[in-house]
C-alpha cells in the first residue's frame, strides 16, 4: 500500500516522509529530489530555464512512476485536476496541514522554492486555493501545527495500521 503525503510548502512532507521511512522500514521517495535527479538540475533552474509547465509535466510523470511505499509530493502536486483522484485510487493520501502564517515562517526567503518567492498576499491566496484542494483529495488530514515531526509520524503510523 502506498502513502502519499500532500500539503503546502513547508508542511514538512519531506521531513516526515524520511522519518516515517526510518521508523517503519518502508521505502520512501521525495518527488522533488527525484525530479532534480532526472532533470540533472535544481528545481529553481528547471523553473527558470524550462518554465513551470515543463516542471509540472515531469512532476506528474515522476509521481506515476514512483515505486516507493511512502511518497513525499511537491506543494503543487494538484496542478492537474486528475492527479488527486489518481493518488486516491493508488494509495492513502494524507494532508499535512498547518495555518498559512506558520508555513510562511518556515519557507520565507528560501531560494530553493521558486514559488515561495511570490509576494506574501499572493502566496496566502495560493495557500487558500490549494488548502481546499488538498482537503478534498485527502483520505486523512493531520495537523502539523506547532508539533514535532516525531509526533506527526506517530499519528501517521496509527492511521496506516487502521487502514
Ligand atoms: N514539524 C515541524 N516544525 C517546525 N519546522 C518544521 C517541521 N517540519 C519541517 N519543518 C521545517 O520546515 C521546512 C520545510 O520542511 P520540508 O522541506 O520537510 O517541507 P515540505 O512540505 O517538503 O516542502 P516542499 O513542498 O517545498 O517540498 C524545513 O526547514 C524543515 O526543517
Ligand atoms: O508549491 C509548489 O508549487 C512547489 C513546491 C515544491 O515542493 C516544489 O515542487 C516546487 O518548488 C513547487
Ligand atoms: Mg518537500
Amino acid at each position: 500500500m502506498k502513502v502519499y503525503l500532500i500539503g503546502f510548502m513547508g508542511a514538512g512532507k519531506s521531513t516526515v516522509s524520511r522519518l516515517l521511512s526510518s521508523k517503519t522500514g518502508e521505502s520512501y521517495s521525495d518527488l522533488d529530489s527525484q525530479i532534480e535527479e532526472i532533470a540533472g538540475k535544481k528545481i529553481s533552474a528547471i523553473f527558470k530555464e524550462d518554465g513551470e509547465a515543463a516542471f509540472r509535466q515531469i512532476e506528474v510523470s515522476t509521481l506515476k512512476a514512483a515505486e516507493a511505499s511512502i511518497i513525499s509530493t511537491g506543494g503543487g502536486i494538484l496542478y492537474f485536476d486528475e492527479t488527486g483522484q489518481w493518488m486516491r485510487q493508488n494509495g492513502i493520501v494524507i494532508y499535512l496541514h498547518a495555518p498559512f502564517k506558520e508555513l510562511y515562517s518556515r519557507i520565507k526567503g528560501d531560494q530553493t522554492r521558486p514559488v515561495a518567492a511570490k509576494p506574501y498576499k499572493e502566496l496566502e491566496a495560493l495557500f487558500n486555493k490549494r488548502d481546499a484542494g488538498y482537503e478534498e483529495v485527502a483520505h486523512h488530514m493531520v495537523s502539523v501545527s506547532d508539533r514535532t515531526p516525531e509526533s506527526t509520524v506517530k499519528e501517521i503510523i496509527s492511521i496506516i495500521r487502521n487502514s
